[in-house]
């Protein structure tokens, strides 16, 4: 996994709010049963209804520097809760939790899923995406958006959308995670080490 340092501006504490599909950046997809459209089918002798092609499942690395062709991998990852820090949000008194975020990184050349397994319908992760800046080669931290995400809403970032490692608040969550891969590191995933954390601001709620 590849890494370098980005000096984003400075940091003053960002708002993460509910993923939905209106507010969900253009390269940020959401997996849920509850987003039907056209092409939603009844199946299973009409017990279940089915949409495909929900999120990209994008895969260009044939423009990889390497060559080396992408193969789809599906793991499993189990993921414990990241430290956040209690702190009144200075607005109503009333207490927030505080997640710092000290690192970004992409695929440049495949979509990532996470498709949670056992979530519930409480506040279960912490999605944060950033645009590259005029380089191309860094995220840009003033475009960086924050969204909160339910235990039953999966999400899919696709190929070269900056985003944080993932950011479990709550409890333990498990995933299931699908993208592309060729072994090449800095080609499956490149990481960049932020000068100073982003400060993003949950709510306390559940
Ligand atoms: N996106 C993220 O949370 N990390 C992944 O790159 C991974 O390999 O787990």
């Amino acid at each position: 996994m590849a890494s370098s340092s980005s000096s984003p501006s400075s940091c003053s504490r960002i708002v993460a709010i509910p993923l939905t599909v209106e507010v969900a950046h253009p390269k940020l997809g959401i997996i849920s049963p509850l987003l039907t459209n056209s092409r939603t089918k009844v199946g299973n002798q009409g017990t279940s209804t089915k949409t495909p092609n929900i999120v990209p499942c994008t895969n260009t690395y044939h423009l990889a520097p390497s060559g080396r062709a992408g193969r789809p991998v599906m793991s499993s990852s189990r993921n414990k809760p990241r430290e956040t820090i209690p702190v009144d949000n200075g607005a109503d008194g009333v207490e927030a939790l505080e997640l710092q975020v000290g690192v970004l990184e992409r695929h440049p050349y495949s979509s990532q899923s996470f498709t949670p397994m056992g979530g519930d319908e409480c506040v279960s992760y912490v999605v944060l995406v950033a645009d590259s800046d005029q380089t191309g080669t860094r995220p840009d931290p003033s475009t960086v958006r924050a969204f909160t995400v339910l235990g039953t809403q999966g999400v899919c970032y696709d190929a070269g959308l900056w985003h944080a490692p993932m950011a479990v608040v709550g409890k333990t969550m498990d995933f299931a995670i699908f993208q592309f891969m060729n072994g090449v590191e800095e080609e499956d995933c490149e990481m960049v080490d932020l000068a100073e954390p982003l400060r993003i601001l949950l709510s306390a709620e559940k």
